[in-house]
């Protein structure tokens, strides 16, 4: 990369750093989450939402159980407008779930701001303006104490108007582009406004430290918001609050470092749409704490619905490798993987079905509304006989020994490999059906029967080569003698009867599957398939099956 010299870092350390977040493990409570989806996110997207579609949002947000929404910039737009008009006076708002809108510093919009929320029962009215090196030396041509000179006017008519509006209003003050601020001056900036707006108990102010542009590595953000908590006059009173974008990608790793050093409170959107790469993924945030045994007290129990509305009002993707929520994140193609899924899987509902630890899967998908069946386990070229096994096992109840198993994983890795496709369970199916079950050539099993006084002497009706004719044997058991007669006959040398059977329930009706391996000469181990409703019976076609598949070679 030839222009790395057009590049320094952007960000500042704090000037002092107790680090006491690095002794934190996880983050043991979830904090308030805030979506920005209806701002953030709705003001980069191509074409931002329409009325219909913002209104649809907002239900499925408060569906989620989200208790603050930011719902637009009111004085964007006629639909922003609206919309907070629609929501007021259609009484569209729960009573636990406060709104919030965004304004810049300035008085037009702050008014047009109140105009929008008059009939409101409460609301968050978030104040920013920016505060960074480059903001202020390029865009706003201030000096520092100008910068603090647009906050505080702002603060100022903020509070005039809320006491001239009726309501319950709470305030919000960031320091955009934070994440380029000296960290000192953020701290003046923020104090100066909250000397403004006096905070209580009963009224905390939110002061929300965005990374506007992720800047720095998560450790940084982290210490920079542990100085601003620690530092931060009125701070029993203050609500601090993160606003992650992922620039870096890192914006997961802000919110969760930033909240083990003191935030209390996160605003990010669905599967992280918003400026750019995004805000932070509220879901990846919050099913990281799900995955650790503490409840986001958020509800994403049906995933792919939520994905669905998503999709289709944003116009945006969840990619198939987004956390928890892509296509593809749950599933398994590689062999080694699904046969350690699967294990996995067995073990647990056996020794442990009240704990996940199934390996290669963070999280139980069907917590999230994800199905095993289709989701899990998917055959290519890649897999291998546990994962195979494991399909013939869940969907068609087929419980193969542990050598056929191996065999057929070679037949059906050889089928997608040549083909160079994914196969579905019913191909898999047809695979096996055509490999195994009830082989008739060169010799078709008919029936047999024992001679009336010797239960081990038989006689077995077959058609080979077009003519039905019957072939004897006996033996130390039914089916030794049915082989007995097979292999005299046939002039067949084989041994090492492999023999496994059990019940199957297809429908209303139970069926015996039987699956037999036998030995050829060579050291070749040929299987075979059998199934009847008589449990005798299908160890007999197994038997042919495999000595049919011997003779095909
Ligand atoms: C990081 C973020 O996401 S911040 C939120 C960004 N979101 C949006 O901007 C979406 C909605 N915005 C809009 O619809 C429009 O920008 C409006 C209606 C708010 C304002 O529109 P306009 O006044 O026509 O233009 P514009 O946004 O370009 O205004 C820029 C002016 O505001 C000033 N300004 C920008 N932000 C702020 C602020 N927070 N406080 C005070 N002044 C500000 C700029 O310095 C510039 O001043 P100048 O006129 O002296 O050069
Ligand atoms: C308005 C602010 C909080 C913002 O969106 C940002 O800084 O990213
Ligand atoms: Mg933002």
């Amino acid at each position: 990369m030839k222009n790395v010299e057009k590049y320094a870092r952007g960000y500042f350390m704090p000037p002092a750093q107790s680090l006491k977040w690095t002794q934190k493990e996880y983050i043991s409570e979830a904090p308030i989450w805030c979506s920005v989806d209806l701002r953030d996110g709705n003001q980069a997207l191509i074409v931002p939402m329409n009325l219909e579609e913002k209104l649809e949002y907002f239900k499925l947000l408060v569906a989620i159980g989200f208790k603050e929404i930011e719902v637009g910039f009111p004085a964007a737009s006629e639909t922003e407008f609206t919309f907070l008009r629609t929501l007021i006076e259609q009484n569209l708002i729960p009573d636990d779930v406060t709104i919030q809108v965004l304004t810049q510093s300035r008085e037009h919009i702050i008014r047009k701001t109140f105009e929008s929320l008059r009939g409101a029962k409460k609301a968050v009215v978030h104040l920013y303006n920016s505060t960074s090196v480059a903001q202020r030396e390029q865009v706003f041509r201030k000096s520092k104490e100008e910068i603090i000179d647009i906050a505080l006017t702002g603060a100022k008519l903020l509070k005039e108007c809320a006491e001239e509006t009726e309501g319950n209003f709470q305030f919000q003050y960031s320091p955009e582009s934070f994440s380029g601020t000296e960290v000192e001056f953020a701290l003046e900036i923020c104090n100066a406004v909250l000397d403004v707006w006096q905070p209580t108990a009963a009224n905390p102010v939110i002061i929300n430290l965005p990374a506007t542009v992720s800047m720095s590595m998560p450790h940084v953000y982290a210490s920079q918001i542990e100085y601003m908590s620690d530092n931060m006059k009125h701070r029993e009173n203050v609500i601090i609050s993160l606003h992650p974008h992922n620039d870096r990608g890192t914006g997961v790793a802000d919110a969760e470092l930033g909240m083990l050093a003191g935030a209390q409170r996160v605003e990010g959107t669905l599967f992280g749409n918003g400026e750019r790469t995004g805000n932070v993924d509220i879901v990846t945030l919050a099913l990281n704490m799900y995955s650790h045994g503490v409840n986001p007290n958020l509800n994403l129990e049906n995933i792919p619905y939520i994905i669905s509305v998503y999709e289709r009002l944003t116009k945006m993707r969840v990619s198939e490798r987004h956390p928890y929520g892509g296509e593809l994140v749950f599933t398994a193609f590689s062999g080694s993987h699904q046969d350690a899924i699967a294990k996995g899987m067995k073990w647990r509902e056996e020794k442990e079905p009240k704990h996940w630890s199934v390996p290669y899967l963070l999280i139980d998908p069907k917590d999230i509304g994800r199905e095993y069946e289709g989701d899990i386990i998917r055959i290519n070229s890649q897999s291998g006989k546990g994962g195979i096994g494991y399909i013939l096992q869940q969907k068609y109840g087929l419980d193969l020994p542990a050598k056929m198993r191996e065999h057929f994983g070679y037949c059906v890795k050889n089928v997608s490999d040549h083909q160079q496709k994914e196969l579905a369970p019913d191909e898999i199916y047809d695979i096996f059906a055509k490999e195994y079950v009830n082989i008739k050539e060169p010799v078709e099993f008919i029936k047999y029967r024992f001679t009336d006084n010797d239960d081990f002497q038989t006689v077995v009706t077959i058609r080979t080569n077009g003519e039905v004719r019957e072939i004897t044997g006996s033996g130390d058991g039914r089916l030794d003698a049915i082989n007995n007669a097979l292999q005299t006959e046939f002039n067949l040398e084989y041994g090492d009867l492999v023999y496994t059977e059990h019940a199957l329930e297809t429908g209303s009706k139970s069926q015996a599957v039987s699956y037999i391996g036998i030995k050829a000469k060579n050291g070749t181990v040929y299987w075979g398939c059998g199934t009847d409703v008589d449990i005798m019976t299908s160890s007999v076609k197994a038997l042919f099956s495999a000595v049919n598949k011997l003779t095909q070679g």
